[in-house]
Parts: C-alpha cells; structure tokens; sequence
C-alpha cells in the first residue's frame, strides 16, 4: 500500500480517530507517523498481507483492446479468461465473491480500499466463488472486524481464485465506461508472452455460453434456514400461512432463499434443468427463477421450462430469472454497454412512485418494446431508463431485474418477496 492509500485509509477513519476532517496541517506528520510505526512484523505477517519492499507487479491484466495493466497478484495463481465488469458496491466483497452470477467475470471493485474487514464465516452468498478474479486498487494490509476468521488473500488462495492490486481501477473502469465491457486475460505466468494474453482475451467471449451449467446444484434439495434474528429488518413474514414454493438454481443467492423462509416459505431448490412437469407435480403455490450468470439467449431449455410453467402457478423472476421471463413471453433480451453492478442503483416502482436505491448485476437486460400487449413495465432504472420489473397479471407473474434479497443491502426492495406472497395468497384464494 502507497502513501496515497494510506493517507485515504486514515482520512477515512477520522472519526475513530477523532480527528477533525479535513484535517489541520500538522496531522500530515501524523499520517508519516502512524505509516512507519505499523506493525509489520506482528499484525503483517499474521495477516500475510503486509505489502513486503520486493513484492514487484508480478500479474499482468491484458485487455482485448490492447492495453496491458501490470499489477500485484494476490490469491491464486495462473492464467484466467473473463469478461471486466466494475462494481460501484463500498461493502459486500465477500458476498459479490460468491455471487454465481459473476461467474466468467472479473470483478473490478471502484472502492478503492478492499479486503479490511477480511472474511467471515457468514457471507457467502453460494458454495464457491465461481467469478474468474478480483481485480482491485489497494489491499488492506490489516483486517478489522469482529466477524473476521481470515485474510481476503487467503480465501481466495485455498478457493484458489485470482486477485490483483495495485492497478489504476479508476482508468479501467472509465475506458469500461466508454468503450464497454471488455475481455481480459489475468496472468502471473511469466513465462506467456502479451502477445499470446492478447490473443486468448481475442479468442473468447461470454456470449453465447451456457454457464448456468456450472453453477446449479446438482439434485433437488429443501432449503429451511431463515434470516437470522439478529441481522432481520422486517417482521412482515411472521405469523403468516406457509407457502410451498419451487425455486429454480439457476445459481441462486442463499440471501433469496433465506428472505423467502423468513416470509413463511416452505422451499425447494431444483437444478436448472428440473423438468416443468416435475415442478408442477409436487403442486407449488409459486415458483421462483433465480439469479444466474452469462447470456439468457445461451440457455433455450430454461426458457422452455420457464414457458411450460407459466399461467399454472404464480412465478417471480429475480435477475437471469426475469430475463428468462422475457423471453418466454416472447420479449427479446440485449446486451448493455457495460451493464449495472454496484449496491446503489436507483430504480422507480412505477406502480407507487416510490425510488428505492438497489443492489444490482447484470449485463443484459429486456427490451420491453420486443414483449406482448398486456405485460406491464412496473420499475425502470433511473440511471439509464432499463427496464428494472414486469409484471403480467393475468398470468400471476412478477418479476426484477435487480435483487430485493440484496444482501448486505439496501433493502429498500425487500417487500418485492411480501408481493409475491401475495400474488400466492390471491392465487389460492380464487382457486
Ligand atoms: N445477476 C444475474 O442474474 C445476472 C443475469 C445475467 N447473467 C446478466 O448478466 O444480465
């Protein structure tokens, strides 16, 4: 870590401190100070993260475009192919880490400060990290936060997952801005010349695969575990019927799964390749799609399951699962220019005017000019006008671009699962 980061660290944590902001001249000294009396040999080597004098950039980022980042690797080491998308989130590392959405994706975080409050046992958001790296500005060099087991370094190394620091993010991010999402070779191996990184970052794209394949569960499993008690925001599950409800892996956030228990849901979670016929046996009271990675056009037999289950049972689209939606009702999904990733999109609820600030991460999202009369655009992302929500009354279907269950937040979205329970309830009371 720079002097820079340093100074950014300790300006932000000027209220522990307790010193005014900005700050006087003489806490300049202060800074030089605090940076030369760290403990790099007690808390540095704990933590194994202490920027040591001879760690020189040893990973190269190489775009398609031509451009070469050279960079500090930490966590695993290799050569991945991946698709750059930023994400504008200040929290959350560990959960984006277990996001399955993003896998075949690097993840650049614009925070420019990660990996402080290290890694707990709580926040996974899946059972792996399937992203293909983390490209980030400074790495902490010492984690704080009661909840903390071990280092970011260290769990991405034994997940073996790639990360990089000490590369300009914001010059990425803003070339990602204008140009669009890019594809970016990651590599420590010296011995790969830039040629050959480029030609691998020409040689592949995103579009087109199926990666749902590779997140999915492999067999149908009953999720019970509820928000815990001490973390819950929102009592409006208690005391409610239960609801039988099929939710569909198409690499599903446990964040999802745990609101839906708090909300007095009884679920099961299926692979994505589940037959419809299946799902409609056991007789549900709704159906979810979830949240999952890649291209939507890349995956017909879940749009086919999708279109199978439609008009039988209440559904909910969460993300990928929206944009399944679209597709089955005819609609044509496309893809952004560099997509919304990041914990602080505002988006409005058309049906009550209200703006409620989203976590979001996408790239595609649904053209509602390609989708039948009678589906109705319920919330729009007030960044750029994309559609954020449908809804199709007569079939009982609802759905979201972004995600409700946002976990660590906001949670301005969360009474989108107190809709769907009562998309359930007015379905089995007109029965
Ligand atoms: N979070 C998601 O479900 C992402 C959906 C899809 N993979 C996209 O990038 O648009």
């Amino acid at each position: 870590m720079g002097i820079y980061a340093m100074d950014f660290a300790l300006k932000f944590n000027h209220s522990i401190f307790s010193t005014p902001y900005p700050p006087k001249p003489s806490p300049k000294c202060r800074f030089l100070t605090a940076r030369c009396s760290l403990p790099l040999s007690s808390d540095g080597a704990a933590t194994g993260l202490a920027e040591r004098p001879w760690k020189v950039a040893d990973a190269r980022l190489v775009l398609e475009d031509g451009s070469i980042w050279r960079a500090k690797s930490f966590g695993a080491s290799g050569t991945r192919v991946g698709e750059v998308v930023f994400n504008t989130s200040l929290t959350g590392y560990q959960e984006i880490l277990t996001d399955p959405s993003y896998a075949g994706q690097f993840v650049l975080m614009t925070n420019p400060h990660i990996g402080n409050t290290g890694v707990n046992f709580d926040d996974d958001e899946s059972r792996q990290c399937f992203l293909a790296g983390l490209v980030i500005r400074c790495l902490s060099i010492k984690t704080s936060n009661w909840r903390c087991v071990e280092t970011l370094g260290d769990y991405l190394a034994e997940r073996n997952v790639m990360g990089i620091y000490d590369v300009d993010t914001r010059a990425i991010t803003r070339r990602l801005r204008q140009d669009g999402s890019l594809i970016g070779v990651l590599s420590t191996e010296q011995s790969r010349s830039d040629d050959e990184l480029l030609e691998m970052s020409r040689s592949w794209d995103i579009v087109g695969i199926d990666l749902i394949s590779g997140v999915t569960c492999n067999a149908p499993y009953e999720w019970v575990d509820e928000t815990k008690s001490e973390w819950d925001f929102n009592s409006d599950g208690r005391d409610r019927d239960t609801y039988r409800v099929i939710a569909y892996d198409f690499g599903i956030k446990h964040n999802i799964l745990r609101r839906l228990a708090s909300y007095g849901c009884k679920i099961t979670v299926v692979p994505s390749t589940w037959p419809a016929a299946e799902t409609l046996k056991l007789k549900p009271d709704g159906v979810l799609f979830s949240n999952g990675p890649g291209d939507p056009s890349a995956v017909p037999y879940a749009v086919e399951t999708v279109k199978e289950i439609l008009g039988k049972v209440p559904v909910f689209g969460i993300c990928m699962g929206h944009q399944l939606l679209g597709q089955a009702l005819g609609g044509k999904t496309f893809k952004m220019k560099f997509g919304h990733h990041g914990g602080n999109h505002p988006v409005r609820n058309l049906r009550n005017g209200r703006v409620e600030i989203s976590a979001q991460n996408h790239n595609y999202a649904v053209d509602p000019a390609s989708l039948p009369e009678g589906v109705e655009v319920t919330h729009v992302n007030l960044n750029d006008g994309s559609c954020a929500g449908l809804a199709y009354p007569a079939l009982s279907i609802m759905s979201l671009q972004y995600h409700p269950e946002a976990s660590p937040g906001p949670h301005d979205s969360d009474c989108a699962f107190r809709e769907f329970i009562e998309l359930m309830e007015s379905t089995k009371q007109a029965a």
